[in-house]
């Protein structure tokens, strides 16, 4: 019997990760005479990887960038951001204990992030969380990547999860819109990094802090999907 998951999203959900990637991002930025983009800025790049991160802070000065640059540029800020794992990154508050709290409960856990996989695994094996999780799933581990709904639903197969009690925590909408294209509940942190409040995506529910994501809360999400 394929046991009941809980999928994670990475940045900005799991772990604080916004200094390290604002500071590649800004090395990146430096090297083609580009403004640094401050943490406001910042929100509104994120949620779609390195490159969409690149790509959206031209757009915002108003500078173009064409694909050879874009490559260069992009291996700037994978280089610099590989080389400082982890960096200034660390779990948000409550994270070690839910992991604890749902694996003592018999839930499986992994992630399913737009970051690079081999950088997912590096921060998270660096972090000494890597042995929890049953499937780190980035954005080039399959040939599709959120908010396709398969990069979701195939996290959870790898990782040996039952689809029918899986739950998706995630704190942008790139993560809901995943979720709900899977018909899988997404619980929503308030305190990541998108620039519009996450209620908005009409999440299956909001919470402030991971000791809201209790194993009752986990328990009537599931039940209601009723997948
Ligand atoms: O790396 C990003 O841009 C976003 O990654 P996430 O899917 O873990 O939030
Ligand atoms: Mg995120």
């Amino acid at each position: 019997m394929t046991r009941p998951i809980i999928v994670f999203d990475l940045d900005g959900t799991l772990i604080d990760t916004a200094p390290d990637l604002l500071d590649s991002l800004n090395h990146s930025l430096a090297a083609s005479e580009l403004a640094a983009v401050d943490e406001v800025g910042f929100r509104r790049f994120v949620g779609h990887g390195g490159r969409v991160m690149i790509e959206r802070a031209h757009a915002a000065q108003q500078r173009s960038l064409e694909s050879q640059e874009h490559d260069r540029l992009l291996k700037l800020f994978l280089d610099h951001y590989t080389d400082n794992i982890p960096g200034k990154s660390r779990p948000y508050p409550g994270v070690v204990e839910t992991i604890a709290r749902f694996e003592a409960a018999g839930y499986l856990l992994a992630v399913c992030t737009n970051k690079y996989e081999a950088n997912s695994v590096a921060l998270i094996e660096a972090l000494g969380l890597a042995k929890h999780f049953a499937a780190i799933c980035g954005q080039d581990t399959f040939a599709f990547r959120k908010p396709d709904p398969r990069h979701l639903t195939e996290t959870i197969a790898l990782a040996g999860g039952n689809p029918h009690l899986a739950l998706m925590v995630g704190d942008s909408q790139t993560d809901i819109d995943t979720a709900k294209a899977a018909g899988i509940p997404v619980v929503a942190v308030d305190f990541g990094y998108t620039d519009r409040h996450v209620r908005e995506f009409e999440p299956s529910a909001v919470i402030s802090h991971f000791d809201a994501l209790t194993l009752g809360l986990a328990e009537r999400l599931i039940a209601a999907a009723g997948r």
